[in-house]
């Protein structure tokens, strides 16, 4: 990716549309408006101007709206400008064409704009991938954890233990400086650095025991309806999807591969899984659906289990499906449930919910990708060898490694390689 230059992209949606926005960030924004407006004065900053459109020979596009934020109070703190015009595409096709004629001007790469705005301070890494998050955010709870990263207050934490940190490391380091003093009062020095230390990695913990309630937010849930050939699995994914995804017959044996059903549960989103019925057979395909269907319960977030033995544990709720056929004193243990009735849809809905919400992390401090916690768990097992370091050297140089960690997560100690991996993710224009 090349930093300079001026870029431009469209920031609104697919086209053609009612409006299509053209974002030009860079040095060059105020020369491509002039030359764009046929020499018209600047709009006022951040304020709506109706101007005409020209080519560079001086024939007219379009009229739109023009608006103009001056570096460095504009998202990517350069010189911004949207165009608004119709979304047209052979509009939006005509300025591109306009705009890549100016000399320095180029189209933007994914996420570009986004990581000008990084790298001029205007968003640290966090807000920048919760703007991300809030860009793709689909449910409710995505969208709350999208905006509360968006928001800074995963950058408010970071710059918190960053200056616990850097307070706790200048005193390391003047520890050093000290060299050798009286053993008592070296031996109190250790045991507020410890303290400090231990105090500030419980923080940090904290934060990232909320991991895989955000990741079971941010991937969703993936809940596998597992049991005996007939149970009635497929009758109920239809019936808790509200459609007919699944095919249902008496014949034992009619799902074969895995059918993912996407659900949105209270706010969550689900991928509800209908497998195989699960017996041994001589049937090579379904031996195939079997051991593919034994894969999906074992790997998903949460069990649906039709099975007369099912045993109800941290992750399996046990149904007893076809309740409409069983009178009800003679019900086996689990929610009761009818397919074909309706009976239970409700509860097992509200049982699913629940399940989620006890998962869900319930403070607002959450690490909202594996990068951060990755940087994150660095950094607790750098404070870990640090608390416990034998002498202040060692402790001075866990430290500095802690400190490292928080700057990754941030951006502020950043690498090329990781600033790609992150913003070649973004759509084009933001
Ligand atoms: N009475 C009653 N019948 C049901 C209910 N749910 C399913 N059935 C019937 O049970 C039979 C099997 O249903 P399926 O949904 O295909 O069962 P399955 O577990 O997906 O079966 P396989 O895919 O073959 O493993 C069908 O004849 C359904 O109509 C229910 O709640 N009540
Ligand atoms: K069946
Ligand atoms: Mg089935």
């Amino acid at each position: 990716m090349t930093h300079s230059g001026t870029i431009f992209a469209l920031a609104s949606g697919a086209l053609p549309a009612a409006v299509a926005i053209i974002r030009v960030s860079g040095a060059e924004v105020r020369s491509v408006l002039t030359r764009l407006t046929g020499g018209a004065p600047l709009p006022e900053p951040r304020r709506a101007a109706l101007r005409t459109l020209r080519t560079g020979d001086g024939q007219e596009l379009e009229r739109g709206l023009i608006l103009f934020f001056p570096g460095p109070a504009s998202f990517t703190g350069e010189d911004v400008a949207e165009l608004q015009v119709t979304g047209s595409v052979a509009l939006v096709e005509r300025l591109y064409a306009e705009l890549s004629r100016i000399e320095g001007l180029r189209l933007a790469e994914a996420g570009e704009f986004a990581r000008r705005a990084v790298a001029n301070g205007k968003l640290d890494l966090t807000e920048a991938e919760g703007l991300a998050a809030l860009i793709d955010a689909e449910t409710e709870a995505q969208l709350g954890q999208a905006l509360m990263a968006a928001g800074g207050r995963f950058r408010r934490a970071a710059e918190g233990w960053r200056a616990d940190l850097l307070a706790i490391a200048a005193d390391a380091e003047a520890e050093l400086d000290f060299g050798e003093g009286e053993a008592d009062v070296e031996d109190r020095i250790r045991q507020d650095a410890e303290l400090r230390i231990d105090s500030l990695a419980a923080d940090i913990e904290t934060a990232l025991e909320g991991h895989v309630g955000a990741r079971l937010i941010r991937r969703g849930a993936t809940l596998a309806v597992s049991g005996p050939p007939n149970a009635g699995k497929s009758s109920l994914v239809n019936a808790l999807s509200r459609s007919d995804a699944a095919i249902v017959s008496d014949i034992p044996g009619t799902t074969r591969d895995a059918i993912e059903v996407p659900l949105d549960i209270a706010g969550f989103r689900v991928t509800l899984i209908d497998t195989a019925g699960l017996r041994d057979t001589d049937d090579p395909i379904e031996r195939m659906g079997v051991a593919r269907a034994r894969e999906k319960a074992a790997n998903a977030d949460l069990v649906l289990d039709l099975g007369p033995d099912a045993v109800a544990d941290e992750r399996t709720l046990v149904i007893a499906a076809k309740a409409d056929l069983h009178g009800s004193n003679v019900r086996g243990p689990g929610i009761p449930v009818s397919a074909r009735t309706g009976e239970g849809i409700e509860q097992l809905l509200s049982a699913i919910a629940e399940w989620l919400r006890q998962r869900a992390p319930g403070g607002d401090l959450v690490t909202t990708s594996e990068r951060q916690k990755a940087h994150l768990e660095d950094c607790v097992a750098a404070l870990q060898l640090a608390a416990k370091a034998p002498d202040p050297v060692l402790r001075a140089e866990e430290l500095r490694a802690a400190l490292t960690s928080l700057g990754r997560l941030t951006g502020d100690v950043e690498t090329e390689e990781l600033l790609g991996a992150i913003f070649s993710r973004f759509c084009i224009g933001k």
